[in-house]
């Protein structure tokens, strides 16, 4: 691979001033000017031809050597035999990326970059190429971009997981749920016993609604009231209450009984759980609910029945930085950095998606060996980065700032050497995409311009008096 290349002229090197170059110019020629380029060895193309890997030679190419471009069809060896077609060489057109499938999500995958350079198209890229391969997806769409994802050339299998919260199935979380701050230190104990005794007595079979159950615990609370050993809490229990009765209102859309997300999940089938309605505490509790939940699932799977019978998974976590946060004690984050280290044995992949790198997780993005990354320019978040991934070389990184839309440095298992792909654009429709502004205002403009002039032609044609009763 070519990494840079500068262009000079022996004549030329020592000028001082525009008018000796001036001087110079007259005489010199084309032929005294050179092109000297920076090569990066990727492999030997025997090994290639016969199995398929690039091995780096252990000695160096003899200087003075000849140098060739590269065909297409050996280019073709290298970048075009995987299974998820994202895009081409953006040096080659003809050139097809396609990523091995298996490496991608076993050994889990970031997709890093500044906002608008193109992370959203490159999820639904490959939403529709794991989608021919009938794998079975789960994508944390924190901005409901999928909710409404249509591809012209591949009919995509999308099933749509409304959020929701198994509220019997969680203890500590469901003060979080309810709003009860974090310093609470009288209210939560209080709702902790209520929670514990109310399990005791009943089980979730004996709830037909989650109004009931909530209404038991608050029924407990109401008893701890009038008791006098906790006199002295009465205003915090009260309190509890109160919580607790928000919650009913506020939440009842994503609070429920009798629910195990694992069962809400198709196999074969994008899974998108839109959050955009959610605030960042319900999104961590949910997320890491559901996140427990399937790597709990596939587990006991395996151990259960074995490996064959394993039902692998890959989840995608938008805007992860938010969910699995540098600096900031989350659930979620404790749950996406096990799938991290753990999902391997267990078919969970992971795909964290960020424009906020250096606000992620160091440890879990470190567990993710594939790597998209589109134009970075911020320096901390290239430094991040390339401190979380040890595949990340300078010279690559040199290249981020230079990257347009859609381009994208590849590297990680999933290809066989690092490239930069230009991306290919998805070939149908998801949320994110950029509106065309003027079109709408001019559309919209049209359109109340034309109901004007409709209701003055009614009122004109009708008059007051022509009004028919
Ligand atoms: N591969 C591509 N080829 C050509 N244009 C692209 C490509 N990817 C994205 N774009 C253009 O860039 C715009 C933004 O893309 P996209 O929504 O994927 O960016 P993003 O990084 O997800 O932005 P955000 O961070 O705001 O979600 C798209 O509307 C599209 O016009």
């Amino acid at each position: 691979m070519v990494e840079s290349t500068i262009q000079g002229n022996m004549a030329l090197e020592d000028i001082l001033n525009i008018e000796h170059l001036e001087k110079i110019r007259e005489f010199e020629d084309n032929s005294s000017y050179y092109i000297l380029g920076k090569i990066k060895v990727l492999g030997d193309i025997k090994e290639l031809n016969k199995n398929g890997a690039l091995k780096l030679p252990r000695v160096p190419p003899k200087p003075g050597i000849p140098i060739y471009r590269a065909d297409d069809e050996l280019l073709k060896k290298v970048f075009s035999k995987g299974h998820l077609k994202i895009g081409h060489l953006v040096t080659r057109e003809e050139v097809e990326v396609k990523l091995d499938a298996n490496k991608l999500c076993s050994r889990h995958l970031a997709i890093l970059a500044m906002t608008g350079m193109g992370k959203s198209n490159t999820v639904a890229v490959l939403l529709r190429e794991l989608n021919k391969l009938k794998a079975t997806v789960l994508v944390f769409d924190m901005h409901g971009e999928y909710r409404d994802i249509y591809c012209e050339s591949e009919k995509l299998r999308i099933h749509i997981i409304e959020p929701k919260i198994n509220i019997y199935r969680i203890n500590d979380d469901l003060c979080d749920l309810a709003g009860v701050d974090a310093q609470a230190t009288k209210q939560r104990p209080y709702i902790r016993k209520a929670v514990k005794e109310i399990k005791e007595k009943f089980k979730e079979s004996d709830f037909s609604t989650v109004e009931e159950y909530v209404n038991a615990i608050i029924g407990k609370l109401e008893e701890y009231k009038i008791d006098n050993n906790y006199k002295k809490d009465e205003s915090s229990i009260q309190t509890a209450i109160f919580r607790l009765e928000d919650m009913l209102q506020f939440r009842k859309n994503i609070i429920t009984l009798h629910y195990n997300p694992i069962n809400d999940i198709k196999e074969h089938y994008i899974n998108i759980i839109p959050m955009e309605e959610l605030d960042e505490n319900a999104v961590d509790i949910i997320v890491s609910y559901i996140a427990k939940a399937v790597l709990d699932d596939r587990k006991r799977i395996i151990i259960d029945k074995g490996r064959d019978f394993a039902k692998p998974i890959f989840m995608i976590f938008e805007e992860a930085h938010l969910i699995a946060p540098q600096n900031r004690k989350t659930r979620a984050k404790y749950y996406l950095s096990r799938i991290a280290r753990e999902g391997r044995k267990f078919g969970v992949g992971l795909c964290l998606v960020s424009q906020r790198p250096k606000t992620l997780d160091a440890e879990t993005l470190s567990q993710c060996s594939n790597l998209i990354i589109s134009k970075l320019i911020e320096p901390t978040d290239q430094k991040h980065v390339q401190m979380a991934s040890e595949n990340l070389s300078e010279d690559l990184v040199k290249q981020l700032t230079s990257l347009n839309i859609g381009e994208a440095i590849i590297l990680g298992p999933c290809i066989k050497v690092p490239a930069i792909v230009k991306v290919d654009r998805f070939d149908g429709r998801y949320g994110g995409e950029d509106l065309n502004l003027v079109e709408l205002w001019e559309k919209d403009y049209e359109e109340s311009e034309n109901l004007k002039k409709s209701d003055k032609i009614e009122n004109s044609a009708f008059g007051d008096d022509d009004l028919f009763f």
